[in-house]
């Protein structure tokens, strides 16, 4: 604990610093009224709304450190203050002044004498954290004590921005150059989202000539987590930010249809791109040898050789199908202007028929749904690139009417998909584009976001030791090679775990040469309050163990999650009723009772100070990577890990190899793939560091074999 004199002088200065920021709102505030009209007030007071939230709220701590050299002190803070004299008082954190408060080091300390932490209630300082770089100059040491502090800090619903205490490394991957394609790689809980949310803030205010808030897209994996994560950017002073789940990047449909796990990874597919063109190709049709309109009460007769010769060459351009359309109708037009007759002006019925009957209108919904009915179009669109089996998996009855059409996520990329080849790019593009665990994302998912980048400027984030579901990759270069490649792409990696104690990490870790044998383990910083408590359980008892744990937490006054596989989701339910218990549920977005009630998958990017995670045997069963998502959920927690279950705790005998197709495991492999033989060479070179048991290594070989084969 810092003194209580020192804490007296930090506080004159933060209410010195205090006044000066009331004073700086109510000019601002003031300039709106003095305007000298209508229209112009407008203006001023939208303004005036930017730059008072620029000086952060009035409950919020002027600064959150403090920096010294041999010569001057700097105070740093969410935003610029400035006192009466206009000198200023208070740096902003983003600003060219307060990098060296990230930077400096022990080994490093870009000439700082001294960096102060402070904590504070409002703009109350509780208390400060001190790095004096001169005493232990040279030295090596651990996270610094602000850090460690924050870090205990109780969690809520929703997450805090982290200015007072970004680290050096995660700093320079905040203000990293504009134009790259920058993936950053981590462990659980490395601050993969933290350092993404901040770099946004940091390129929105060191980029403000060349882009607006409403420029920037952050795409996260489910809404859930968009919603846990929206309030740091506004924190940060920068709204009007678009963060979005993945599942809104399409047209807004009735969604709800079950898809079969090997359906939703055949629609995942980027040949499905190829597909969709062809459907789309195929609807156009022929013309008759003689095409006969009544036009204006008169007879025309056009050659259809002529009207397919402008057809054809519409099919070779590859401007949106609409366009191309509208170019049909001008063509056909003038065929009939040429004949002596004007049809401009009035519509002519018998000229939209012959252009509806050619180039029918279409839109997104129709043509999948049209395709999914019709055995016939299927086959005509697969070409030689799908099998019959495939062909088999995506046809469906369709709704009799569209409005009734049910869809089901898989759908969605291919709808976007069919509505960019039909009008075209979409109308918002963004010059910044962030992708949240975008491990998970298939390639039709990545060129939804890939055509809504406008310069190929785009911040991955993810880990591939989570990457579960039926996308599941191994390697970067499966995420990246559906992005735009204009700007050169760079792989940076997070090493320090942040949100789990060591003992939790330790435990969860044994999963890995299994989960993901390539993956480096990060170094966890820090030491929880406990060993992870296991409770094995009888079946009937488990939901109220469960339950019982998390209430016993709950009334602790820790934020609470239970990680739950969809098996046993009823019983925990009735369990916390019987119980009467109040609870969130994640399924339907949301989070922040004191206990809340989550799927391992919707786990993913989210914490709790205390998490009961039940039955690890069914959540292993529950995915193709099963022990990845395992480790997902053991990784949620920033103190306590409980895990309630009546088989193994931590199941690692049972390895699971994914189903393939019958056609893919007969398939030869194309070429060698350079990529994927390096990665199985990591993966061989890390089981053996770890002596993998033997049963492990069928996976192993199966893959090798499968990138040997001969070619034929
Ligand atoms: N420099 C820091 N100062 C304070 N807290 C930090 C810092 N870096 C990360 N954290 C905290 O660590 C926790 C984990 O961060 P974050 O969720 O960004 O990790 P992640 O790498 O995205 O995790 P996951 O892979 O599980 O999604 C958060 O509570 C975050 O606020």
């Amino acid at each position: 604990m810092a003194s209580k004199s020192e804490i007296a002088k930090e506080q004159e200065f933060f209410d010195r610093a205090d006044k000066a920021r009331e004073k700086s709102r109510a000019v601002i505030a003031g300039a709106a009224a003095a305007a000298a009209h209508a229209a112009a007030a407008a203006h001023m007071r939208q303004f005036a709304k930017g730059q008072s939230k620029a000086l952060g709220s009035a409950e919020t701590a002027v600064a959150v450190g403090r920096m010294d050299d041999d010569e001057d002190q700097l105070y740093v803070g969410r935003e610029l203050i400035r006192d009466d004299d206009g000198e200023v008082i208070v740096v902003s954190w983003h600003a060219p002044a307060a990098e060296r408060f990230y930077k400096a080091s022990h080994r490093e300390p870009h000439g700082l004498t001294r960096k102060r932490t402070f904590q504070c209630t409002g703009n109350l300082i509780d208390d400060f954290t001190e790095i004096v770089f001169a005493q232990i100059a040279g030295a090596l040491a651990g996270p610094d004590a602000g850090l460690l502090r924050e870090l205990a800090r109780g969690r809520t619903g929703t997450m805090r921005d982290i200015v007072a205490t970004i680290q050096a490394a995660q700093f320079e991957l905040i203000r990293a150059p504009l134009e790259h394609l920058l993936v950053i790689e981590g462990g659980p809980g490395t601050g993969k989202t933290a350092v993404a949310l901040h770099r946004v803030a940091w390129l929105l205010f060191n980029h403000r000539d060349r882009f607006r808030n409403t420029d920037v897209l952050i795409v996260g994996p489910h809404p859930t987590f968009t919603r846990y994560i929206s309030t740091v950017l506004p924190s940060l002073g920068e709204d009007d930010v678009a963060q979005l789940d993945i599942t809104k990047l399409a047209p807004p449909l009735k969604l709800g249809r079950p898809e079969p796990p090997e359906v939703g990874r055949l629609k995942g597919q980027a040949r499905m791109a190829g597909l969709l063109a062809r459907a789309l190709n195929a609807r156009i049709g022929v013309p008759e040898p003689a095409e006969r309109l009544q036009v204006d009460g008169r007879f025309v007769t056009v050659p259809g050789t002529e009207i397919r010769d402008v057809i054809e060459t519409l099919k070779t351009d590859d401007s949106p199908y609409t366009r191309r359309r509208a170019r049909l109708r001008e063509a056909v037009t003038q065929m009939v202007e040429r004949r002596g007759v004007n049809p401009s002006g009035t519509r002519q019925p018998a000229l939209e028929n012959l252009v509806d009957r050619l180039w029918p209108q279409l839109t997104a919904a129709t043509l999948l749904r049209d395709l999914f009915s019709s055995r016939e179009r299927l086959l005509v669109a697969a070409g030689d690139e799908f099998t019959a089996s495939e062909i088999l998996y995506l046809r469906r009855r369709g709704a009799d009417r569209l409005t009734e059409e049910i869809w089901s996520r898989d759908d969605l990329p291919l709808l976007d998909e069919a509505d960019f080849l039909i009008n075209g790019q979409p109308q918002t593009r963004y010059a910044h584009i962030v992708v949240d665990e975008a491990q998970d994302l298939s390639p039709m998912q990545l060129r939804s976001i890939a055509r809504r980048s406008a310069s190929g400027s785009l911040t991955i984030l993810g880990d591939l030791a989570q990457s579960t579901g039926k996308w599941a990759c191994d390697t970067w270069d499966d995420v990246t090679s559906h992005l735009p490649a204009t700007l050169p792409r760079e792989i940076k990696t997070l090493r320090y775990g942040y949100r789990v104690p060591s003992q939790v990490y330790r435990f969860a870790a044994n999963l890995l040469p299994l989960a993901s044998p390539a993956t480096i383990p990060p170094e966890v910083v820090r030491d929880g309050p406990a060993e992870p408590g296991i409770f094995r359980v009888d079946p009937a008892e488990r939901a109220g163990r469960a339950v019982a744990q998390a209430v016993a937490h709950a009334n602790d006054g820790r934020f609470v999650g239970i990680i739950c596989p969809s098996t046993l989701r009823t019983d925990v339910e009735a369990a916390l009723a019987a119980n009467g218990v109040g609870w969130s549920s994640a399924d339907r977005g949301e989070l922040g009772n004191a206990i809340n009630l989550i799927s391992p998958q919707e786990s993913k990017g989210l914490e709790f100070d205390a998490v009961v995670v039940i039955e690890p045997e069914d959540i292993v069963a529950g995915d193709e990577r099963g022990h990845r998502l395992l480790y997902v959920a053991l990784t949620r927690t920033v103190g306590y890990l409980d895990i309630v279950c009546a088989g193994e705790p931590l199941p690692l005998r049972s390895v699971h190899i994914p189903p393939r197709t019958a056609d893919e495991v007969t398939a030869p492999v194309p070429a060698l793939d350079p990529t994927r033989l390096a990665w199985l060479a990591k993966d061989i070179g890390a089981r053996l560091r770890r002596h993998s048991p033997p049963e492990q290594w069928e996976e192993v070989l199966r893959e090798a074999a499968r990138l040997l084969a001969p070619r034929g």
